[in-house]
């Protein structure tokens, strides 16, 4: 569990990280949101004591990084995975790690194999492509089989093949009951690793919840339905509290009603189904469906959302 607490960070005059509170739980992959500049970075390096907090605190298990008796065996952190010496082999640069951190020989053999790097591990990592520095980052991280783990932007700059074996590594490390947290300025990514989103804007924190409340709740969020009776379900879905919109071929998506209630409603009316399909709003239709019109802003909170939201599926898209 990593708390924050009225976490805050400034340089000079520059604000990187103000008031931010919040609970990183164990046993799910909770993702890390922000555009650049965000102050997503900073928070991680203060979780890890690299960087002091002017006001407020972070923990991890309870205790300031400072105060963890063996930190390695407690948080495991990939940062950036170049900072790297480049003429040692990963094996070495494992081996000098375990080795600073009172931890046995045999983790070096076992993380290699976790990451896929046995067979270069003889390897000058200075040859390494991205996608190797980013394993053996993750390898570094994992060397002290740590209950926390952070990594910031592991997936920037990987082939397919990478970023999905690092989704799969962090999901099933969450699963085997982690605390996981881990940045991004990508929603789409995001919404694949994650099942929990903190979103920070200009360093404050703007949304912390669970995808699937935000994903279900958005009215974007609907149940696909074709019917060879479409006309009669529609009226029997709408008197039953959905809202229904009838697309150009026919059939029908339905707000309002989930999918088992269609298929209940049809059944006992006797009305044919060939098609009942639930569609989930993506994180980004949620979040833009969330901050969609600026006049009904009722709060600044609200705005810095949407500001936030646009920025990142700028980011995104990569305009
Ligand atoms: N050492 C520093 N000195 C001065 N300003 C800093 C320092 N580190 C970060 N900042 C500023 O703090 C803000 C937050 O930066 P941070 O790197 O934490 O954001 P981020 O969300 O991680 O962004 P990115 O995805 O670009 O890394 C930015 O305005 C940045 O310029």
């Amino acid at each position: 569990m990593i708390t924050a607490r009225d976490l805050t960070k400034k340089y000079g005059s520059t604000t990187a990280v103000h008031a931010l509170s919040f609970d990183i739980k164990p046993g799910v992959v909770t993702g890390f949101l922000g555009p650049n500049g965000a102050g997503k970075s900073t928070t991680m390096r203060m979780i890890l004591g690299l960087d002091a907090p002017t006001e407020g605190s972070v923990t991890v298990g309870g205790k300031a990084y400072r105060d963890l008796p063996a930190p390695m065996r407690e948080v495991g952190a990939l940062l950036d995975a170049k900072a790297v010496h480049g003429s040692r082999t990963a094996y070495s640069h494992l081996r000098w790690v375990a080795q600073a951190g009172g931890l046995p020989r045999r983790r070096v053999d076992e993380v290699l194999d976790t990451v896929g790097l046995t067979e270069v591990a003889g390897k000058k990592v200075g040859g390494f492509s991205l996608g190797m520095y980013q394993r053996l980052g993750i390898a570094t991280a994992l060397l002290g089989d740590p209950p926390t783990l952070l990594f910031d932007e592991p997936v920037n700059g990987l082939d397919p093949e990478g970023i999905y074996w690092i989704r799969n590594l962090m999901q099933d490390l969450a699963a085997e009951g982690r605390t996981v947290f881990v940045s991004s300025h990508l929603m789409n990514e995001m919404e694949e690793t994650a099942a929990h989103v903190i979103v920070i804007g200009r360093g404050e924190l703007i949304a912390d919840m669970p995808i699937t409340d935000l994903t279900q709740r958005s009215s974007r969020s609907h149940v696909h339905v074709i019917s060879p009776q479409v006309t009669e379900l529609a009226g029997v879905l709408e008197r039953a509290g959905g809202t229904v919109a009838k697309l150009e071929d026919g059939s029908l998506n339905v707000v309002g009603l989930d999918a088992p209630r269609i298929g209940d409603i049809a059944l006992e009316r006797r009305l044919g189904l060939h098609e009942l399909t639930p569609v989930r709003a993506s994180l980004e239709a949620a979040f833009m469906d969330l901050t969609k019109d600026s006049v009904q802003y009722r709060s600044a909170g609200e705005r810095k959302l949407a500001e936030t939201v646009r920025a990142l599926a700028t980011e995104g898209t990569g305009q």
